[in-house]
């Protein structure tokens, strides 16, 4: 990929991405989200540069918007698509959506905005969408139990590029091998040859470690599932809601997500909660046990009277016995109760399994002493043991659960793409259905006898960027082929006229659908708009846009140019004479071109060819106030606004004045 070849791209930062292998897989797919996750990349950089690569793909050098103003229009549709996105990928994904002069890539827009234009944008899917989002490579795993070993250094580098989450370590033999054994649960032998070796521990040779990850490093799995669980589940919700059909089981997949704790962890295993609430309690249960125990021989002591003879009172006496041996003389059935109670709380308070509980009944000792204690070194044992069997029930939990999750991770991310790809749909959709959209229709220009451009023909335009509500605005009807000036009343609405002309070119050129009834148009190579220029400009600045239009009439054919009051540059009469002059030479060429201007009259006696002039027209006063037919008249110079004024005043005075001033226009 060269990155110096896409607009925008500096050397440096050419540089700097051609070490990026994502953003490199990223621009191939053309997903923006991708993109934007690459290391180093900001959002904003990521969506140009996408954008980039996807008019290079089409041939296309991003040149169609030729102006600042022209570029302003984009950007401010692209605002009004992307207000209607619910996830961040959407909103960056509708920048990959440009105007073009690629017959191919707007057709490839058309095929998908038809489509998308069906959607229905209910509200319950557009709730759902909320949640969903780019799922996100696993992070944060690190596996401290479980080690990989190899002795080839190559093998050893590899692995640890394949598994991050795991330690590697290097082994020389056997004896190494069963070093690390001792270190950790479990040790992955890397290489063919350990297999014959008989190691003592958990010590397992897979060669093929790296074609197998979820078996070997189960958690990962679990971990992409756990951290992106939310985002899943919304997407199974739009699905849902939207009846789309979903690329695997929804209930199972919702199953399986819900045996998964935040973590990673596998929840809802009743053995499993056993074995961990065993482990948590045992030391706590020895102590209760131990307490049943003596509480129960106390009272038992309590309640027996105790009868000796003197002779063996004596001869116990004489052998410096203690109170043990009369124990177990004794009371060898209360010792033997007592001992047995504390040894049923054991297994009941952690209900223990028959193998456990013949653990746990030698914790409490068979001979008798008073008070009754346990036996710490078997207690270790038992919950050695009680460890083992829930670090396995665990493992072996994990590993299923990966293996059905691993299983989904295609699906559902096929899912997750279609549920935001369906987002971008619904913003195209719904802005269609709030501006009253239909597709344009392109048509071919120098045909049907017309000989010239074929122009573009608007019926019924409104502008969602005009500065009143979108339900405030009148339908505007215009159409243009060839040269043409546009004149008109102060604030008729000749700037808003260009604007939507531009509006409607490019959201055309993007393949997108247009706020009109109906637009026929030719596909432009490029279009040019210069907004009205703010007052007079001083000599270098008037020499420098005289050098924009020399560019302008020496450019491609088949242009749009826009120009809003051009003559606001310089003084009024050589205003007319170069408006008149850049005019002729677009004439000559395939160029339509509409010119908002004043001076209509005197740029036409100053062109050496018959311009055409468009009027929007005052159709009379009102309160003082113009009423105004938003949409130019054909072939029509329209009255000025000082105009409709004398001529109102002509009306209602006699005097004859105001009538001979009315002659003078
Ligand atoms: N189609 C329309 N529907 C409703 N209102 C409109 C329409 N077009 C223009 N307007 C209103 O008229 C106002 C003036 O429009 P605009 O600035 O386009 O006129 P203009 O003819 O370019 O004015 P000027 O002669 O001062 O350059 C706009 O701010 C807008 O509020």
């Amino acid at each position: 990929m060269e990155f110096e070849a896409i607009p925008g791209v500096g050397e440096k930062t050419a540089q700097s991405l051609s070490e990026l292998d994502d953003a490199e897989r990223a621009l191939a797919a053309g997903d923006v989200a991708a993109l934007a996750r690459a290391p180093g990349l900001t959002e904003g950089r990521a969506a140009a540069i996408a954008r980039g690569a996807i008019r290079r793909r089409h041939g296309d050098d991003g040149g169609f918007l030729a102006t600042d103003r022209a570029r302003e229009v984009y950007r401010d549709v692209l605002s009004l698509l992307r207000e209607r996105t619910v996830t961040t990928y959407a909103e960056k994904r509708l920048e990959t959506f440009f105007p073009t002069a690629s017959q191919s890539r707007i057709e490839e827009v058309r095929g998908f905005a038809e489509t998308a234009m069906e959607r229905d944008p209910d509200p319950t899917v557009l709730d759902a969408l909320d949640g969903v989002g780019s799922l996100e490579p696993a992070s944060g795993i690190r596996v401290r139990e479980r080690c990989l070993a190899t002795a080839d250094a190559e093998r050893y580098a590899a692995a640890k590029d394949a598994f991050p989450e795991l330690s590697v370590e290097v082994v020389e033999d056997a004896r190494g091998l069963a070093e690390l054994a001792r270190s950790y649960a479990t040790v992955v032998a890397l290489d063919e040859e350990f297999a014959g070796v008989d190691v003592e521990g958990d010590v397992r040779v897979r060669p093929d470690a790296e074609e197998h990850p979820d078996d070997i490093v189960p958690e990962r799995a679990l971990a992409f599932f756990a951290q992106n669980r939310g985002r899943i589940r919304a997407a199974a919700d739009v699905h849902e809601a939207a009846g789309m059909e979903a690329p695997c089981d929804l209930d199972s997949l919702r199953d399986a997500l819900t045996r998964l704790d935040d973590d990673g962890t596998v929840v809802g295993d009743e053995e499993l909660d056993r074995l961990t609430n065993a482990v948590d309690d045992v030391d706590a249960a020895a102590s209760t046990a131990e307490s049943v125990a003596n509480d129960h021989l106390r009272d038992a002591i309590r309640e027996r009277d105790v009868t000796i003879e003197g002779t063996d009172f004596l001869s116990l006496v004489e052998q410096g016995a203690r109170v043990d041996s009369l124990l177990s003389r004794e009371l060898e059935d209360q010792y033997a109760g007592a001992v047995a109670a504390a040894r049923d709380h054991l297994v009941e308070s952690l209900s223990l399994r028959p193998e456990e509980a013949d653990i746990a009944a030698r914790v409490f000792s068979d001979d008798p002493s008073f008070p009754v204690g346990y036996d710490e070194e078997t207690l270790s044992r038992l919950r050695t043991e009680l460890k083992a069997g829930r670090d396995r029930r665990a493992v072996r939990l994990k590993r299923e659960l990966a293996a059905d999750l691993s299983a989904l991770r295609d699906p559902v991310t096929e899912m997750v793409t279609d549920a935001l790809e369906l987002d971008v749909e619904l913003a195209v959709s719904r802005f269609a259905r709030e501006f009253d959209c239909t597709m344009p229709e392109f048509v071919d220009g120098g045909e049907g006898g017309r000989g010239g451009p074929a122009g573009f023909e608007i019926e019924a335009g409104r502008s969602p960027l005009l500065d009143v509500p979108f339900e405030a605005a009148d339908p505007v009807d215009y159409g243009v082929s060839g040269v043409t000036l546009l004149s008109g009343v102060n604030s008729g609405g000749k700037t808003s006229t260009l604007d939507l002309v531009a509006l409607v070119v490019v959201l055309a050129h993007a393949g997108l659908p247009v706020p009109a009834d109906r637009v026929e148009l030719e596909r432009f190579s490029e279009l040019h708009y210069y907004a009205k220029s703010q007052g007079t400009l001083d000599a270098g600045a008037f020499e420098s846009t005289l050098r924009d239009f020399r560019e302008l009439v020496d450019g491609e054919t088949n242009r749009l140019v826009l120009v809003d009051e051009l003559e606001s540059i310089t003084e009024p009469g050589a205003s007319a004479k170069i408006i008149a002059g850049i005019l002729e030479a677009l004439d000559d060429q395939s160029t339509t071109a509409v010119f908002v201007s004043h001076l209509a009259d005197e740029i036409r006696e100053a062109a050496g060819f018959p311009v055409a002039v468009d009027g929007i027209e005052a159709v009379g006063l009102e309160n003082g106030e113009l009423v105004v037919n938003r949409s130019p008249v054909k072939n029509h110079l329209a009255r000025s606004t000082p105009e409709l004024i004398v001529e109102k005043l002509a009306g209602e005075d006699t005097s004859g004045f105001y009538d001979r001033l009315l002659e003078k226009f």
